[in-house]
């Protein structure tokens, strides 16, 4: 049977898993699992929280309206969820990653499967998660899922494609096999580093895409910023080993087309607020969820000058954001740089002398 094609079954009926975080997405892959009939222990830090769901089957601040079906197992327990698992989802925020699993390593089971939802990068030393899983808990197998994969679609039932990217091909198909189902397709991609550092990027061009539309920007230009975000955050990418032809694929141009134009993306609603002039520390705490990007846009300035790559975006945003440059001025300096290659990778960026 060809690599990319699912095997008739890896996975029994139903499995035991685990997903790490209470929030948005950690909720809607819990509600995915627990619907495809699998026992799923949920942890996450509040004990209010666990007690709502388990008597209401809501959680309420992050998924107010959605009702969690079948064995959906919340607690605070966090050995004991991993323990009763075959496979562990950590969906995480990237500041907090490393400590939860660092501190628990010690719970993990060997050739255990561990999956990072996480979309984001750690502050030191550039780190992404599938690196850190490898770092603290290198025993285990892991994957990392990614894609355009709004949280409050899935919880709806609405039709939604996701990517799992994994060197091992038994973690692919035991994942595709886990969550698959008939609103929820999972593709398999082997460059993990590809998938896991799209997902992180592409939150910096949600929030420029969000802050054009803010502006009242026209349609050709939120085609731009979406296209030359493309251009930007793949030229990145493949400077650090990615695979261009990644960025393709969903978890590349799919989930900057969900982001960049849905005012359902965290990160866009960030950038919208703060074109409509509001301090980012304002808008970040009037979200009340995380919103990578604000984070990912600072390591990302860093990184790229650092080894010499070209991210007029980055560049731009940043000085939006946290130099309080006036939009229109950063607008009109991109608009009158060097006008170079479409696609880099037909013809060569013009590098200026
Ligand atoms: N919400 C979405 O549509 C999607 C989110 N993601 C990614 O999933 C990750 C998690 O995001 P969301 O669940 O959406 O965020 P959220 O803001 O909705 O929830 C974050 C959760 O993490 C918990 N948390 C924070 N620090 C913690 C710690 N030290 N220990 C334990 N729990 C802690 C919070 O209590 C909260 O339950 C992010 O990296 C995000 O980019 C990926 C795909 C879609
Ligand atoms: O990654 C996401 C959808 O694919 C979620 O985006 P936000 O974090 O911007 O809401």
């Amino acid at each position: 049977m060809p690599e990319n094609v699912t095997p008739e079954s890896d996975v029994a009926k139903k499995q035991n898993v685990a997903v790490l975080g209470g929030g948005s997405f950690g909720t809607a892959m819990a509600k995915v699992l627990g619907e495809n009939g699998h026992a799923v222990h949920f942890w996450m830090r509040d004990e209010g929280q666990v007690e709502e769901i388990r008597t209401t089957r809501i959680n309420a601040r992050y998924m107010p309206d959605i009702v969690l079906e079948g064995e959906i197992l919340p607690t605070t327990d966090l050995a004991k969820a991993v323990e009763s698992a075959d496979v562990v989802f950590v969906a995480i925020p990237s500041k907090a990653f490393r400590s939860v699993i660092r501190d628990n390593s010690g719970v993990f089971k060997d050739d255990q499967i561990v999956v990072s939802l996480t979309k984001g990068i750690e502050q030191q030393g550039f780190k992404l998660m599938s690196e850190i899983l490898l770092e603290e808990i290198p025993r285990c197998r892991s994957g990392v899922l990614s894609g355009p994969n709004l949280a409050g679609e899935i919880v709806n039932r609405e039709l939604t494609a996701t990517v799992i990217a994994a060197k091992d091909p038994a973690v692919r198909h035991t994942v595709q096999e886990l969550l698959g189902c008939d609103y929820f397709r999972v593709y398999a991609n082997v460059d993990v580093y590809g998938v896991e550092l799209a997902g992180a990027l592409k939150n910096i061009y949600a929030i420029v895409a969000g802050l054009a539309s803010a502006q009242n920007l026209g349609e050709n230009a939120k085609a731009m910023l979406i296209t030359r975000g493309l251009a930007e955050m793949s030229r990145f990418a493949v400077s650090l080993g990615a695979n261009p032809m990644t960025f393709m694929g969903l978890a590349g141009v799919g989930d900057l087309i969900a982001t960049c134009t849905s005012s359902k993306s965290r990160n866009f609603r960030v950038g919208y607020a703060v074109g409509t002039g509001k301090k980012l520390d304002e808008a970040a705490e009037e979200l009340g969820q995380v919103a990578e990007g604000i984070y990912t846009l600072k390591l990302v300035r860093e990184k790229s000058e650092a080894i010499g790559i070209h991210m007029p975006l980055v560049r731009g945003l940043y000085e939006i954001l946290y130099n309080d440059a006036p939009i229109e001025v950063v607008i009109k300096n991109l608009m009158n740089a060097v006008q170079n290659s479409d696609v880099e990778f037909i013809l060569p960026r013009t590098v200026a002398q």
